[in-house]
């Protein structure tokens, strides 16, 4: 069975008591690629088996992911790890919290994003040159309100990749949070790219669907890893 036409640990023909052999509506729903708004497109099952296991292994590999503070003085329920440069709600940083260097973005990070961006938009990337990745942890109960990537003074698209659980990505519109938006299920090894009209915005992660994915990839939660050009000289 080709991938992505049934749901991560679902076993082909005959779950929840049907008959061996049958296979329920549910496992058979195709997930095709889908322009959700102008500028913004859904591509599922972008990254195989093999490149979502390395890129959670290099997601194991950085170092201190922590919940970061709002001004406002709440806590995000998300840790995170930034590579290349620091967010900092809400601007960028060329150091951490407490003063340590940022980890650095690394090339073959900077092609995955071009390749990403040339499957999305069905032609070559290869001026697109990401510097900031926000690798966020969600634990089973983690979650993101809804706001725009507008921290970045580039206004090259934000390139998202998906691992491990799925999660209901609510993705909006650039006036306000509220509708008209489109919840998107975000699985492992999703691609998701928002650009041009749709960079900014306003999307969030409702929930993720804690057990959903699939237990050879060696990962409880789910790690979201979105690439940007930050547009700030080094
Ligand atoms: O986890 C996701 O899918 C979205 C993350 C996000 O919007 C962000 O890091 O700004
Ligand atoms: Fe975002």
């Amino acid at each position: 069975m080709a991938r992505g036409t049934r749901r991560r640990g679902a076993r082909p023909g005959g779950s929840c008591g049907r008959p061996p052999g049958t296979i329920g509506p549910v496992e058979l729903l195709p997930r095709p690629r889908r322009e959700i708004t102008p500028g913004a497109v859904h591509v599922p099952d972008w990254l195989g088996p093999e490149e979502q296991r390395a890129l959670v292994e290099a997601c194991r590999g950085w170092r201190g992911y922590r919940a970061t503070r709002l001004p406002g003085g709440g806590v995000m329920s998300v840790r995170t790890v930034c590579l290349g440069w620091q967010w900092l709600p809400y601007r960028y940083s060329r150091t951490r919290e407490d003063g340590s260097p940022v980890q650095p973005f690394p090339e073959w990070l900077a092609d995955l994003g071009r390749r990403a961006l040339a499957e999305a938009n069905g032609r070559p990337a290869d001026d697109y040159h990401p510097d900031v990745a926000l690798v966020n942890y969600y634990d089973a109960t983690a979650k993101m309100g809804m706001h725009q990537d507008k921290d970045e003074r580039s206004p090259d698209p934000v390139v998202s990749l998906s691992l491990g659980d799925s999660c209901v990505f609510r993705f909006g519109n650039t006036e306000h949070r509220n509708r008209p938006y489109t919840d998107v299920e975000l699985q492992s090894g999703d691609l998701f790219v928002f650009g041009g009209p749709a960079r900014l915005a306003f999307h969030g992660v409702q929930k993720t669907l804690p057990g959903t994915a699939d237990p050879a990839l060696g990962l409880t939660g789910r790690l979201n890893l979105t690439l940007r050009v930050s547009g700030l000289a080094r």
